[in-house]
């Protein structure tokens, strides 16, 4: 998962915003995950959520929930309640094949999230 069009953020309301907006999206996370799933972080503003024991279907619907969420989310800084605008999120989905390597798994959820981007970003892509 990766934020869509984030340097804007940081370039105009500054790093700290742009923080507590990934700790936003780390919340929506962990609310629509299973309970036996995994959030993470993973890089710089990218998220992942490992899902064992989840169908392709069922990862696809998490995903979506969190996309729509977010986009639905109005946030406003506490500081001033300034609207930030809408905020979306780009994800991609990969299920880990019998006897593939975690790198090749990553390389795939990658190419599914640049695809997400590609196709206008705001969009889960399996
Ligand atoms: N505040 C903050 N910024 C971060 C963090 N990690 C990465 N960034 C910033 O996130 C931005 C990532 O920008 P890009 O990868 O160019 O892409 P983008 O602007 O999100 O555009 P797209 O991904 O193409 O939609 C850069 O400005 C990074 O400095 C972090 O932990 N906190």
């Amino acid at each position: 998962m990766d934020i869509d069009r984030s340097k804007g953020i940081n370039d105009s309301y500054g790093h700290i915003i742009l923080d507590n907006v990934i700790k936003f999206i780390a919340s929506l996370m962990c609310q629509f995950a299973f309970p036996y799933h995994h959030v993470a972080r993973y890089g710089g503003e990218e998220l992942a959520i490992i899902m064992p024991d989840t169908t392709l279907e069922e990862a696809r619907e998490i995903c979506e929930n969190i996309r729509a969420a977010m986009e639905k989310s109005h946030l406003r800084r506490k500081a001033n309640n300034e609207v930030l605008g809408i905020v979306t999120i780009s994800i991609g989905v990969a299920r880990l094949q019998c006897g593939e390597n975690v790198e090749n798994f990553i390389i795939r959820a990658d190419k599914s999230l640049y695809q997400a981007k590609e196709n206008g970003r705001n969009r889960v892509v399996c």
